[in-house]
């Protein structure tokens, strides 16, 4: 049977672990050559090929129509060798144990490439919250924070948002581990809402990081970002703040999507409507009848791609089609290796998810900061150090593409891997 058979055969469930173990193995590929081109040793690469700890839980939840339902979690914490772990949970129907080790690797990463003192942890939750009540969202997370409260905490492992979660889940979690703690923890999790102790900017904090890389990007291919057309995937957290700073700066938005379908207007699309429009979940699209798909958008003209929903979106299948000269990953794990070669054969500058997605976790790292010292900062300190981090953290990256001639995605792994890497010698791991 060939190798296309085989896949086809694969129930969707299959096909989403395949993808996701695939996405993990690409993790260790690069990794290793990022360890490779920094002469570290291969002892190294044994320890941070995959995550210290992974724990999966069971969370029994009382549905309100009275019956039981029990769903699976998982927390994975990749190296805790610089810091604490830190990284979001993510609430979604697609979520397994690959994918969370990936995304926990990549925390890891971010971590070391923003320069903040931490390494990668990250979480989730089979389900679909789309379709639960407030109550049973409630009982959910409280549940999920019960079942891994022995190895989180302030000092320990920080969760905060990710796909489908938002500031009100973060607040029942740390209500939850307060009380578990008969202490008032607001430095347990971050992306509260403000009364809690959340921070000025941590809401729009992905998307701001996000436009400044597009800002840098540009700079770097001589085009002038109000001539440019944009195309965004998602229109999420992540999306959709991204498409409202792209129109205030005078790009022409001309496609967005969510996970119903895509949007696309040559001429621009009214983003002001649409941000009026869409749901708590980013969803918009069922609202008009014009819809196209996800992956029809992404072929789309445009000069900016920015993927901001899920991973595994540009692959060997699609890559060749892209018309955009800029990919910013917004999302986690968004373009395949296979992709990410065929792009770099294209000439794309594809800005990765590692170094595009940082601003969360640097905002993260601002509150958990606010937090301990019990003393808030404005919305203005917050975004001039964040533009500081991401500026640096661009540049740099660029750079050490440049000097080694290799793309951004293994310079920014490059980058990223250093601090873990040095922390875990220095403590004598390896
Ligand atoms: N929220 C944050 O602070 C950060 C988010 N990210 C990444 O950004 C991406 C988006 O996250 P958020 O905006 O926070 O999530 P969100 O839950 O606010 O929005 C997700 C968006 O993706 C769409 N979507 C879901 N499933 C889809 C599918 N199968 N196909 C196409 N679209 C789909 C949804 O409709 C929604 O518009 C994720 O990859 C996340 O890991 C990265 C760093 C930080
Ligand atoms: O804000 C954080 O701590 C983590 C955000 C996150 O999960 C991510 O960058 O993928």
């Amino acid at each position: 049977m060939s190798l296309t058979k085989t896949i086809e055969s694969l129930s969707e469930k299959q096909k989403k672990e395949k993808e996701s173990l695939d996405l993990f193995l690409s993790t260790q590929t690069v990794i290793k050559e990022a360890l490779n081109k920094l002469d570290f040793s291969n002892e190294l690469f044994e320890l941070l090929k995959e995550p210290l700890r992974m724990l999966t839980v069971r969370i029994p939840v009382k549905m309100d129509d009275g019956t039981v339902k029990v769903f699976t979690g998982y927390r994975s914490q990749h190296n805790d060798s610089v810091g604490p772990t830190k990284g979001g949970v993510r609430f979604h129907p697609d979520v397994d144990e690959e994918e969370v080790k990936a995304l926990s690797v990549w925390m890891s990463l971010k971590c070391g490439i923003a320069n903040l003192p931490f390494g990668g942890g990250k979480g989730g939750i089979r389900c679909d919250p789309r379709n639960m009540s407030f109550g049973e969202l409630e009982r959910l997370s409280r549940g999920y924070v019960r079942a891994i409260s022995q190895i989180v905490g302030p000092t320990k492992d920080i969760p905060a948002p990710d796909v489908y979660t938002n500031s009100q889940i973060m607040a029942w979690m740390m209500d939850e581990y307060s009380r578990l703690r008969e202490f008032d923890s607001p430095g347990f999790i971050t992306g509260k809402p403000l009364v809690l102790g959340g921070s000025q900017g941590r809401e729009t904090a992905t998307a701001r990081g996000v436009t400044i890389c597009i800002e840098e990007a540009v700079k770097k291919k001589n085009i002038n970002l109000q001539d440019a057309r944009i195309v965004i995937q998602g229109f999420g957290n992540a999306g959709s703040f991204l498409a409202k700073f792209m129109h205030d700066a005078g790009a022409k938005v001309v496609g967005i999507s969510d996970a119903h379908g895509a949007l696309y207007d040559s001429e621009g699309l009214d983003i002001d409507y649409l941000l009026d429009r869409r749901d708590s979940f980013g969803t918009v699209t069922p609202l008009f009848k014009n819809v196209i798909t996800n992956q029809e958008l992404l072929e789309k003209e445009c000069d900016i791609l920015v993927p901001a929903a899920i991973s595994n979106q540009i692959t060997a299948q699609n890559a060749d089609r892209i018309k955009a000269s800029i990919i910013v990953e917004a999302a986690n794990g968004p373009t395949t290796l296979e992709a990410t070669k065929i792009l770099d054969e294209k000439g794309v500058l594809l800005v990765p998810d590692i170094l595009a997605s940082a601003g969360g976790v640097t905002v993260s790292y601002f509150e958990w900061v606010q937090n301990n010292q019990g003393y808030y900062w404005s919305e203005e300190e917050v975004a001039e150090k964040l533009r500081k981090v991401m500026v640096g953290s661009f540049e740099t990256i660029y750079q050490t593409a440049q000097s080694h001639q290799v793309n951004m995605r293994l310079a920014a792994y490059m980058v990223g891997i250093r601090k873990v890497a040095e922390a875990s010698h220095y403590r004598g791991w390896v």
